[in-house]
């Protein structure tokens, strides 16, 4: 059983909570059944944060796709991986964003941990409030970065559980109905930590860092796998709300599920936020600002958000790969030169992740107000 009382994320806001209603219950209650007033005023976003994309989202202009088969070294496909290899260097730096096929984990493990997701949700409430957050553990059933009354809330309930390192794994917050939620999660777990270290090892020889492992390195003895399920009800006035604020994310590397029939990811790119169309068990990676800070800014932690639909619930499962808690986390020696200036200052990503809880979501503002470095006077 998990140490919960070494786990230094435990009561990071004093442990203040602020009670938020499950966005699922309100759609089931029909609080607002009247469409003028159908979505309550806590949940109603200031007319420059509504949701409205770009008119150049199209096919030609959305986020790369790479093909993991196309990187695997064969001899005689030197050419096809060199080319592809260029595609994933530029998806890194020019969207921080590309979804992955041919990545080797199983459709039918990937179809077992939406399944057992959307059961999970499915459940009444007084089950699911079994998972609810206990003693200043900001994990469990229920919101994340809700830090004042008067916040704007977003249209989701989530599930946010520390898979790994046993320091921060608390069990007890585990949902055992359904019965395979558990089992499914941690041989999902193990596949997704296959895939961000094979991603990692990518960076770094395209980075051309003097080993494949340096990523894995940096990230130290214990990297953690923190797991998010984001259930977005159907929402009557998608146009009002979002179903996740506008945000980077703070860890190394992000690999998200998305819900196969509904797009309701949106990524900013040049000021216009860009719809990520689902593609069948295909994985989305973006870039977290761990990654930014190590590739001192060659690598962009992107904005995204998620929006919701008039008809449709949407299910999204995201895993953080980041650093071990206790790793010093700072720009590599190989990417800071006279040309490229060191953008960022070391931290402990412990420290980081504490800054992170503090705060509501807020675009990028987290990296740039914690460890960016004023270079204008250099
Ligand atoms: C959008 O970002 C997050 O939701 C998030 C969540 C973190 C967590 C879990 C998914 C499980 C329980 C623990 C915790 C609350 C930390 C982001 O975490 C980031 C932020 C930093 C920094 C990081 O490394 O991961
Ligand atoms: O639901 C989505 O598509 C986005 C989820 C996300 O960005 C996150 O969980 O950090
Ligand atoms: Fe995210």
């Amino acid at each position: 059983m998990a140490a919960v009382d070494a786990n230094p994320f435990v009561n990071p806001n004093g442990g203040k909570v602020i009670p938020v209603e499950s966005a699922q219950e309100l759609v089931k209650n029909h609080v607002h059944p009247n469409a003028a007033e159908a979505v309550p005023r806590r949940y109603i976003r200031p007319q420059e944060e509504r949701p409205t994309v770009s008119l150049l989202a199209s096919s030609e202009f959305s986020i790369p796709v790479i093909d993991m088969k196309k990187l695997i070294i064969l001899q005689g496909q030197e050419d096809q991986r060199k080319q592809e290899m260029e595609r994933l260097s530029d998806a890194c730096q020019e969207w921080g964003f590309f979804q992955i096929v041919n990545h080797g984990i199983p459709h039918s493990l990937i179809d077992e941990i939406k399944a057992v997701a959307k059961n999970f949700f499915n459940l009444p409430l007084e089950e699911k409030q079994k998972s609810a957050p206990q003693g200043g553990d900001p994990q469990g059933y229920g919101q994340l970065f809700v830090t004042s009354e008067d916040q704007t809330l977003d249209w989701g309930d989530l599930l946010a559980l520390s898979l790994k390192p046993n320091q921060i794994k608390n069990l007890a917050l585990w949902p055992t109905v359904p019965t395979n939620f558990r089992d499914t999660v941690e041989r999902y777990a193990l596949e997704v930590e296959r895939v961000a270290q094979e991603v990692l090892s990518l960076f770094a020889e395209n980075l051309h860092l003097e080993d494949a492992d340096s990523f894995k390195n940096v990230f130290g003895s214990e990297p953690m796998n923190l797991m998010r399920m984001n259930f977005y009800p159907a929402c009557p006035r998608p146009d009002l709300v979002l179903g996740l604020s506008p945000h980077a994310d703070g860890g190394g590397v992000t690999l998200l599920l998305q819900d196969d029939e509904t797009v309701g990811l949106h990524v900013r790119k040049n000021n216009q936020w860009i719809p990520v169309e689902p593609i069948p068990y295909a994985f989305v990676i973006n870039i977290g600002d761990l990654m930014e800070v190590m590739t001192n800014g060659k690598y962009r932690s992107i904005e995204h958000r998620a929006v919701t639909n008039k008809e449709r619930a949407r299910l999204s499962i995201a895993n953080f790969y980041n650093a071990s808690v206790d790793a010093e986390v700072a720009p590599s020696a190989k990417l800071v030169d006279e040309h490229h200036p060191c953008l960022y200052r070391q931290f402990i990503h412990k420290d980081y992740i504490l800054y992170h809880l503090s705060k509501p979501l807020k675009g990028k503002r987290h990296l740039a107000e914690f460890a960016k470095l004023d270079i204008s006077n250099t």
